[in-house]
Formats: structure tokens, C-alpha cells, sequence
């Protein structure tokens, strides 16, 4: 068998792709999705475990069956589906890369923070990579041991990649986008009136009425929880009941702006969990920058 040649980011390469990318989402409205695997690639990471690629992150070991069939990744394969046109043409672009990349252009076309992602990582190169099972949040009971409810579930999985409460009350604001649908983890109703006609892909549940749009209205929603056709997890619930979680979930509510900088580093940290880089990282506007262009 021919030896994996393992994939480094090159700049020019990384701009093409960027465009491929933006034209993908805005033509299939896939930016939930593509959040969420991003999130489920990065979200493996165990801060306690030191050798790389077992210690999970943003690695594209989620490309990889076992990993992929993971229980919490349900649903994914649709998203690296997606891509899959996009990561065979650029080969100059590593999978941990385009997969964050792609999350951060789909929260940007969605009306969210512009993010400034630092690209250069490691892939891991083979199923040996993939992170356990379990390490990703589950939206409802039974919650796994030693937690008693979704607060301490939280914790338990968010701390161990190394966030704070205000971290995670920030990064659960992404549930602005997106929906849950019954096929995929098993929440949420086949269809309301906010997704029975897409745009792309239809049906499930959303958080939010405009569930392409991100804004803090998540906050705002699930604080209120007036509208049935909204659906709200238990770990949505708990920010605004817990008194470590409420303060910031208040605070989001009321003050987009105070949202959107935190999101942006909560994401950025997210983005970068566990991650080796291949060289110095570089951002997109460096891209930008030695190819003559101008932002
Ligand atoms: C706080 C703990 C979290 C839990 C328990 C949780 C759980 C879930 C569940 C059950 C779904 C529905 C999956 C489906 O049916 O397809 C979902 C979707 C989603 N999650 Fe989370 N999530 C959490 C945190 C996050 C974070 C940190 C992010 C991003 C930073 C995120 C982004 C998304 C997005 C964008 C979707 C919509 C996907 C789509 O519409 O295809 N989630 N989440």
C-alpha cells in the first residue's frame, strides 16, 4: 500500500479552498453542520493526557471510522460528505484545517463574529488517531458517572478540555445555529414550522426561528422558553438555572456584542485544543497578504 503522504497548509492553497468553501455553504446552507464538526473534531481533547495525536483535538481524526460512528458524531458523515469535493482538490490544505476553516466561514456567512482562526495544523494520519468514545457532551440524561445532572455533566466534559463555566455558556451560544433532528441524536421533533421547508436539508428541531442567522437570540430563547416549536436540551436549560452558568447567560442575552467577543475566544481556543502545527501558525490575512491581495 502507497504510504500516506501527510498533508501540509500552504497558503495559496488554503485561499482557493476558502472560496470553494464559502460557495459550498452559501449554496447548501450547510453552516450548522459544519460548525458541529469542527466542534466534534476539537471537542475530543483531554487536557490531562499529553501525548499527541491520543490526546484529541483539532486533528481531523473525526474523518476516521471509529470515530465518525461515535454516538455523539450521528448524523457528521452528511458533513464530511460535503467536503469531501473540497478536501480531495486541495491537497495543500490539511483536513484539521479545512474543517475549522469551514466552521468559522459558516459562522461569518451567518452574520456571526469574523473569527481569527490560525491555520498550520497536524492531521492525524490514521484511525489510530481517533479520540475515545464519550468524550462529547450528551444533551440528556442518563448522564454519565460521576455526574447527577447536565450542570455537572458540563463541567465534567468541559473541563477537562480545559474551559471555564463563562467558556461554556459562550461556546453553547453556537446552538443559535442548527437543530437537532430525531434521526440524527434522537431530540426534537421531524419537522416545525421553522424548518419543514429548509433552506437545504429540512426538518428537525432549532433552537432558534432563524436558525441560519447567528445572533444571540439562543440566549434570549431559551431563557424565555415561550415558543413550543423551539427546542431547548437540558444542557441549554441548565445555563439559565445554574448560578455559576446564569450570570453569563443573562449577560448574552442582553448584550450581543459582549456575546460575539467571547464567542470569538472561546472559539478560537476551541479551535486550537490539542493541536500540533506543522510550522509557526499563520491567519488569513497573512494569506492574504503574501499573495499580493488586500483584505
Ligand atoms: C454544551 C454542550 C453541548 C451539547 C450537549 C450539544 C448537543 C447537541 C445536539 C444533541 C445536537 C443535535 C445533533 C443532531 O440531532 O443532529 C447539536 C447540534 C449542534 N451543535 Fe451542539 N452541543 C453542545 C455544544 C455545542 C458547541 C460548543 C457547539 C459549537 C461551538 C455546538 C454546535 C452545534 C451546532 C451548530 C449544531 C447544529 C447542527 C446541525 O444543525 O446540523 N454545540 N448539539
Amino acid at each position: 500500500m502507497a504510504p500516506v503522504v501527510a498533508r501540509v497548509t500552504k497558503k495559496e492553497a488554503l485561499l482557493e479552498a476558502q472560496k470553494e468553501v464559502a460557495e459550498l455553504i452559501k449554496s447548501k446552507h450547510c453552516n450548522p453542520i459544519v460548525v458541529r464538526l469542527a466542534w466534534h473534531d476539537s471537542g475530543s481533547y483531554d487536557k490531562n493526557v499529553k501525548e499527541w495525536p491520543r490526546c484529541g483535538g483539532a486533528n481531523g481524526s473525526i474523518r476516521f471510522y471509529p470515530e465518525i460512528t461515535h454516538n455523539a458524531n450521528a448524523g457528521l458523515s452528511d458533513a464530511l460528505e460535503l467536503l469531501k469535493g473540497i478536501a480531495d482538490k486541495y491537497e495543500g490544505v490539511s483536513y484539521a484545517d479545512l474543517f475549522q476553516l469551514a466552521s468559522v466561514t459558516g459562522i461569518e456567512l451567518a452574520g456571526g463574529p469574523k473569527i481569527p482562526l490560525r491555520f498550520g495544523r497536524k492531521d492525524t494520519e490514521n484511525p489510530e488517531g481517533c479520540a475515545p468514545e464519550g468524550n462529547l457532551p450528551a444533551g440528556g440524561a442518563p448522564w454519565p458517572a460521576p455526574a447527577k445532572g447536565p450542570g455537572d455533566h458540563l463541567r465534567n466534559v468541559f473541563y477537562r478540555m480545559g474551559f471555564n463555566d463563562q467558556e461554556i455558556v459562550a461556546l453553547s451560544g453556537a446552538h443559535t445555529l442548527g437543530r437537532v433532528k430525531p434521526s440524527r441524536s434522537g431530540f426534537g421533533k421531524e419537522k416545525t414550522k421553522y424548518t419543514e421547508n429548509g433552506p437545504g436539508n429540512p426538518g428537525g428541531s432549532s433552537w432558534t426561528a432563524e436558525w441560519l442567522k447567528f445572533d444571540n437570540s439562543y440566549f434570549k430563547d431559551v431563557k424565555e422558553q415561550s415558543d413550543p416549536e423551539l427546542v431547548v436540551l437540558e444542557t441549554d436549560n441548565v445555563l439559565h438555572k445554574d448560578d455559576g452558568f446564569r450570570p453569563y447567560a443573562e449577560k448574552y442575552a442582553a448584550d450581543q456584542e459582549a456575546f460575539f467577543k467571547d464567542y470569538t475566544a472561546a472559539h478560537l481556543k476551541l479551535s486550537e485544543l490539542g493541536v500540533q502545527w506543522e510550522e509557526t501558525p499563520f491567519t488569513f490575512e497573512e494569506c492574504l497578504n503574501c499573495n499580493g491581495a488586500t483584505a
